[in-house]
């Protein structure tokens, strides 16, 4: 058994990424959401403006899909600067990050995606580009080599993270702002796709966007994704109009739950629930009850659940909470939650 996870992923297709692009607000008022992330920057990104500067470096955390590469290409346009886009993985030796630095135009955006996977090294090196707008290029190997220092013009640079905790803090220390991304709630979300049901012609009434906002969890990405399979039902099934009952009939279809939860996810509650009567249970016993690495478990299903309440991870297991067993529409054993299965239990793993 193997779980399709491409719907509720918060990470992005192959092929979805030109669609993404369509789909991305170009300039700050069009960003919808995040509104202390928006007014903060804005005042950064203004002052840099009036006072013919580079804004100080800008640091971006918070979970895929939740719209850091698209604000880091709203910087850039309103300062009405280049922008170029490499990320951490791509990053390996210090040469790599000096072919960038040494050819930046001044005052360009420089965008570091993942920022946290970047080599030693290389982030070595960056240390001093942010701070002294230089780098040290080192010629020759062992006793003999020698370091030539190197100008580099003034530039911002905008790092984007989803493990701001994993960032070393001379690095964190050197962003003068850092915007941290949250969910979206149900209302901004349905402004994500009334905005995106524009571009792309499709028919959505209020209860339609509403429908498919609460089945996005949280994330602008998945909400434009479940968009795209909404239309494509609609203009099949439908007159093309995304009613809430179409909608309904074809998250339904994907398996796309009135919380948004997927198969993968109603498997593991499923198993927890049925199997373990509501646990403690070993994340590996689990996976390999539901026919999944325990990672996919625990990097895919694990974080919404948790998030959502439906579960808890304890030193002795996964265990389901009250809300679990009311999502599944069944009825918890009489000790479910007595003191003998809960005590101690939440002191975080
Ligand atoms: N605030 C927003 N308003 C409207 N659309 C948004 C917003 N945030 C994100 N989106 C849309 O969601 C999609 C994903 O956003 P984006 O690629 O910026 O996310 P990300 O945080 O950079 O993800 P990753 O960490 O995977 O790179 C884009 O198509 C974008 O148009």
């Amino acid at each position: 058994m193997s779980f399709e996870r491409d719907l509720v992923s918060p990470e992005p297709d192959n092929d979805e990424q030109s669609l993404e692009a369509a789909l991305r607000p170009k300039r700050l008022d069009e960003f919808i959401g995040q509104a202390r992330v928006r007014e903060q920057l804005s005042l950064v990104l203004e002052s840099a403006v009036r006072r013919n500067r580079p804004p100080d470096h800008v640091l971006m955390s918070g979970g895929p899909g939740l719209g850091k590469t698209t604000l880091a290409m709203i910087i850039a346009a309103e300062l009405g600067a280049p922008l170029r886009v490499t990320s951490g993985p791509a990053l390996e030796r210090a040469g790599d990050l000096a072919a960038i630095l040494s050819t930046l135009s001044e005052g360009e955006v420089l965008f570091i995606d993942e920022i946290h996977r970047m080599a030693r090294p290389a982030e070595e090196m960056l240390y001093l580009a942010m701070e002294d707008f230089r780098v040290d290029i080192v010629v020759g190997k062992g006793p003999g080599a020698t370091s030539i220092p190197l100008d580099i013009a003034p530039f911002t640079l905008v790092g984007a993270t989803t493990r701001a905790g994993l960032l070393p803090a001379p690095l964190r220390d050197r962003f003068g702002f850092t915007a941290h991304m949250d969910f979206y709630d149900a209302s901004e979300l349905e402004q994500v796709l009334h905005r995106s049901a524009r571009l792309l012609s499709v028919g959505l009434p209020e209860e339609g966007a509403h429908e498919i906002a609460r089945r996005s969890r949280g994330t602008p990405r998945i909400a434009n994704r479940l968009l795209r399979r909404v239309r494509d039902f609609s203009e099949v099934r439908a007159e093309g109009v995304v009613t809430r009952e179409i909608a309904s009939a074809a998250l339904n279809l994907y398996e796309v739950d009135a919380e948004g939860l997927d198969r993968l996810d109603r498997a593991v509650l499923g198993v927890l629930l049925r199997k373990f009567g509501g646990g403690p249970v070993g994340l590996s016993t689990l996976a390999v009850a539901v026919g999944e690495e325990p990672e996919t478990v625990e990097v895919v299903a694990e974080p919404f659940l948790v998030r959502q309440g439906l579960i808890a991870r304890t030193p002795r297991g996964r265990v389901a909470t009250a809300s679990a067993w009311a999502h599944l529409g069944l009825t918890p054993p009489p000790d479910a939650f007595g003191a003998s299965v809960f005590s101690g239990l939440f002191d975080e793993a």
